[in-house]
């Protein structure tokens, strides 16, 4: 089964409000809501893929975060080991970069989008 590292960034502003987007059409999980992130590239450091991910998907540079958590995670097609951060300090204004739909929410809006499986930890710890 194909296995790969995983870094997300869960963005709080100063709302304490999350920003979340959702998968799109051809992507594994389409139509699911998510937060930014993506595929560690081999030899990149976990938080550096994080910071790269975020730019690319919604503009944002992150300037202050920590690891929240780490999982393994296995779907039926694929298995992965997630990194999730929660960034507090960030640049820019976030955008639709790449296309998708995205959304500030407050942490117990959580709970009324539908999350991939591996989400659902992190998101009882938000709540
Ligand atoms: N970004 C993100 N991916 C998640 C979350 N939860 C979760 O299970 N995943 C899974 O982790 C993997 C993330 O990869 P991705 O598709 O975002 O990777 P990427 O941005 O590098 O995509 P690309 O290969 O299309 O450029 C997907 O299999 C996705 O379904 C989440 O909250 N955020
Ligand atoms: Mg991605």
């Amino acid at each position: 089964m194909p296995q790969q590292t995983i870094s997300i960034a869960i963005v709080q502003n100063e709302q304490q409000q999350l920003l979340i987007s959702r998968r799109q059409k051809g992507q594994h999980l389409a139509g699911k809501w998510e937060f930014p992130g993506g595929k560690v590239e081999q030899g990149e450091a976990l938080e550096v893929a994080m910071c790269r991910e975020l730019k690319e998907e919604v503009g944002l540079t992150a300037s202050e975060f920590t690891l929240f958590e780490s999982l393994d995670f296995d779907y039926d097609d694929l298995s992965l080991t997630l990194h999730f951060f929660l960034v507090t300090g960030f640049t820019g204004e976030a955008c639709e970069l790449e296309g998708q739909e995205i959304k500030w929410i407050q942490p117990r809006e959580l709970i009324d989008y539908d999350f991939p499986k591996a989400n659902i930890s992190v998101i009882n710890k938000l709540l």
